[in-house]
């Protein structure tokens, strides 16, 4: 018997629609029969009839309540987990009222604006014994799974570099302006906190979590920035992250791996966005290396390259069986969480949504971005605007 879990939705914007939308493929397409979901309760904060219009586009099966604010939501008791998809500014605030009123949380990426807001929310999650998790939807693909499966086998040898690249070629003042998330330092945007974290995602997966837990250290950090001209968000950045490797070393000196991860949003990773433009990922291994096509965020293909003459290249495609998004399979992994008891996903746990927190905070240090001090502040509650 599948085990069901009830979701409210709290925001009514394009991430929240397109995750309403995979939460109501059914699981069995996908191969997951022993979970399944209901969206039970959807809010807006600016207005119920946005929730009531999300509610009947997508079609959602009844009962399920529109709430016009968000304090309704959490408090519905039917409600067994809150997604949380507003912009990262509100993720702090939206968080906290949700643990507060004893709701387990999915949080939309990034996680919170600084890494000293994530240990508060982590800590009350612990306290209150709530389940907790940073929607990287990334890291629950099979695709994720299967390249972390080949790391661990030891088949590429000793990971030493891993080159992620997640950026988007766009005319950036045409399209965004100033006002859109991607680029409005009042959201915490730029593409850092909007993108870079799916580079420094597979950096960390691929260098850090793959690791034994006793040997995951925080990796040292030098980074560049530049800014976008109009809000002083950043439209580019590029980062090396050195990790101390397990081996040791017989001389005075650590063996590393390093990790580069790349973003803008200006250029593209995936010029010519099918995929076929050259691996977006490389994961460079003593033996052998893994390659990665399409955008980090939702890649489609992988190769496995053995060093020459070591084996055969294995190119595996990695599509989405259910016709969704790929938003499905981190909801799945939610239902399992909750229904086993656990509060945090062994897939993100709580420890490394820290460390990548901490390694955006070193970037923003080195590349003087500062957010306001509101959307910056710990205090809560906090009246944010919006
Ligand atoms: N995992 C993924 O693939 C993706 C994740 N994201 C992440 O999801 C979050 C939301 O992104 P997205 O859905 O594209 O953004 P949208 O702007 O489309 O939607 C955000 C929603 O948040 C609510 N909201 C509450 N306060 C504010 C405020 N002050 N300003 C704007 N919106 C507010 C609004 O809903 P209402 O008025 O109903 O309350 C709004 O519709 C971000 O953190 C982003 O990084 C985004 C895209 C993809
Ligand atoms: O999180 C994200 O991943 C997918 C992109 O389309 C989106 O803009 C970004 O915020």
């Amino acid at each position: 018997m599948a085990h069901t879990i009830r979701w409210g939705i709290m925001a009514t914007g394009w991430i929240a629609t397109t995750f309403v939308r995979d939460l109501l493929k059914d699981p069995k397409a996908r191969d997951a029969s022993d979970v399944a979901h209901r969206v039970i309760a959807v809010a807006s904060s600016s207005a119920k009839a946005k929730a009531t219009q999300l509610i009947s586009s997508l079609g959602i099966p009844g009962p399920c309540t529109a709430y016009g604010n968000y304090e309704d939501l959490v408090t519905d008791s039917d409600v067994d987990v809150i997604y949380v998809a507003t912009p990262h500014s509100h993720h702090f605030q939206n968080v906290m009222l949700a643990l507060s009123a004893g709701k387990n949380v999915l949080c939309e990426k990034a996680f919170t604006v600084n890494a000293a807001q994530a240990k508060i929310l982590y800590e009350t999650a612990r306290q209150k014994n709530l389940f907790l998790m940073e929607a990287v939807w990334t890291r629950y693909f099979p695709l994720s799974v299967q390249v972390r499966q080949i790391i661990r086998s030891g088949v590429i040898g000793e990971v030493l570099r891993t080159v992620a690249d997640t950026s988007f070629g766009e005319a950036v003042e045409e399209k965004w302006a100033t006002t859109h998330r991607m680029v409005n330092p009042d959201l915490a945007g730029g593409a850092l906190l909007e993108l870079g974290i799916y580079s420094l995602t597979w950096v960390f997966q691929t260098l850090y979590h793959t690791l034994p837990k006793d040997q995951r250290k925080p990796p040292s950090v030098t980074s560049q920035m530049t800014r976008y001209h109009l809000t002083g968000a950043d439209e580019s950045t590029s980062i090396i992250l050195t990790f101390s490797t397990s081996t040791p070393s017989n001389t005075a000196l650590p063996r590393c791996s390093h990790g580069i991860a790349l973003t803008n949003i200006r250029v593209s990773s995936d010029p010519d966005g099918q995929g076929t433009s050259g691996p977006t990922i490389r994961i460079q291994g003593t033996k052998g290396e893994i390659q990665v096509f399409g955008y980090p965020f939702r890649p489609t293909r992988y190769r496995v390259i053995p060093v020459k003459g070591a084996g055969e290249v294995r190119e595996v495609e990695c599509p989405f069986p259910d016709g969704g998004h790929g938003m499905a399979w981190e909801a799945d992994e939610v239902a399992r969480c909750l229904r086993d008891g656990k509060v945090e996903s062994e897939g993100m746990p709580w420890e490394e949504s820290i460390a990548i927190m901490e390694v955006m905070d070193e970037v923003r240090r080195q590349g003087g971005l500062e957010y306001p001090a509101q959307i910056e502040s710990t205090e809560y509650p906090l009246q944010l605007w919006g």
